[in-house]
């Protein structure tokens, strides 16, 4: 009995550092049931996040591997997923595996219920979001791909700039491989959400954690629509506030890219929003009631086969769209620039797929 408990000790001990990714994933299992075995086996979601070593990966994988919903976490990554998992692995939580490299992409999204994309390359100041299409369009292509094939049941929560173009990407590879179902695609836009809540709470001089305000539109520059007339609790604002405030949620990844002065965007608050989102998605699909959040989804609430607004998540994603409700004008005109510039960016996606 002893001795088969030190062989069990120094098969999991002998592959804690690993020096190779088949390595890391041979010790990841024997983890996952070493952990399954400490936790009688909890029940709970199978999550991937792509792009896992990132600089928003990685705060995301350790805010998801601390979720109680999810069972298992696999970390996957063309670069570093070793260091990031081994690393991770020994928070005393639920189970994580590593995977590196295209080879390992099929093993990474096997069973999968949620796949979350942080994959891609982010911004430099004086960039738009737009100007990463032209690298981040063939890294979703490709990860799509491999979710059509390996977990065409997935939720995919899809991070990855221009979100705008990145989403009709999703969706073409998805059709093309015959498994598209627009509730499951979700484009992530929480982290205007979240800094909308933060902004206005200021103005308002309220905890921003009682502040709910809805974000439509897309996500980039006016694409992004606050809908101050709609925040919870209700509350007034001057013109110069709403200004000032609208300005500033439009505005608030590059606010945050000129910070950083070169050294990339938004990873810390974004892996908040993506967890806030993903933990909505996941208490979606355990089937909670009245789980609402702001998504970029196919949607028919304006002419646009894509657009955000608050979206109902259940078992199968986003399983009702919400309307805009009443805009006023302000809004009104906010809405028509953000449609121009949505259909060329969603059109630049479909045609990727589609040449
Ligand atoms: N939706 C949003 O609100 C939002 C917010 C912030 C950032 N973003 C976007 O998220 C993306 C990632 O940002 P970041 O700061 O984490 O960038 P990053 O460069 O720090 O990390 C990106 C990671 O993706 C990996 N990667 C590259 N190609 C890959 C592939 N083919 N398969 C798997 N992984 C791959 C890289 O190795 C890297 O680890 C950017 O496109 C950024 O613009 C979106
Ligand atoms: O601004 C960026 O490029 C990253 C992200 O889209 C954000 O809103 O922070």
């Amino acid at each position: 009995m002893e001795q088969k408990t030190n062989q069990r000790i120094a098969k999991i001990s002998g592959h804690l550092y690993p020096s190779n990714s088949q390595i890391m994933e041979d010790s990841s299992e024997v983890m996952m049931r070493a952990n399954c075995r400490a936790k009688g086996g909890a029940p709970g979601f199978k999550v991937a996040i792509l792009g896992a070593a990132g600089g928003i990966g990685q705060p995301l994988a350790m805010l998801m591997k601390m979720n109680p919903l999810v069972s298992v976490l696999h970390l996957y990554d063309v670069v570093n997923s070793p260091g990031v998992t081994a690393d991770i692995s020994h928070m005393d939580t639920g189970a994580v595996r590593g995977f590196l490299g295209q080879p390992q992409l099929e093993s990474a999204l096997t069973g999968m219920d949620l796949v979350i994309i942080p994959a891609g390359v982010p911004r430099k100041p004086g960039m738009t979001r737009d100007d990463l299409f032209k690298i981040n369009a063939g890294i979703v292509k490709t990860l799509c791909e491999g979710i059509a094939k390996s977990c065409p049941r997935a939720i995919v929560n899809l991070i990855s700039n221009p979100v705008n173009s990145t989403v009709p990407i999703a969706a073409e590879v998805f059709k093309k491989a015959g498994i598209y179902d627009p509730k499951r695609l979700l484009g992530v836009t929480m982290l205007d959400v979240v800094r909308a809540n933060t902004f206005v709470a200021e103005v308002l001089g309220l905890d921003p954690r009682e502040v709910d305000v809805p974000v439509v539109g897309g996500h980039a520059g006016v694409t992004i629509l606050p809908l101050l007339s709609q925040v919870k609790p209700p509350s007034s604002f001057t013109q110069q506030e709403i200004e000032y405030l609208t300005d500033r949620i439009q505005n608030g990844g590059t606010e945050v890219v000129e910070a950083k002065a070169g050294t990339g965007s938004a990873t810390l608050s974004m892996a908040y929003a993506a967890v806030k989102f993903a933990d909505a998605c996941l208490r979606g699909l355990r089937g909670d009631a009245n789980v609402v959040e702001c998504s970029f989804v196919s949607s028919q609430v304006t002419e646009l086969p894509f657009f955000a607004t608050k979206v109902r998540l259940g078992r199968s994603g986003a399983e009702e769209v919400f309307q805009l409700g009443p805009l006023n004008e302000y809004e009104r005109i906010g809405l028509e620039k953000a449609k121009k510039e949505l259909a060329e960016s969603i059109q630049k996606g479909v045609s990727f797929i589609k040449k």
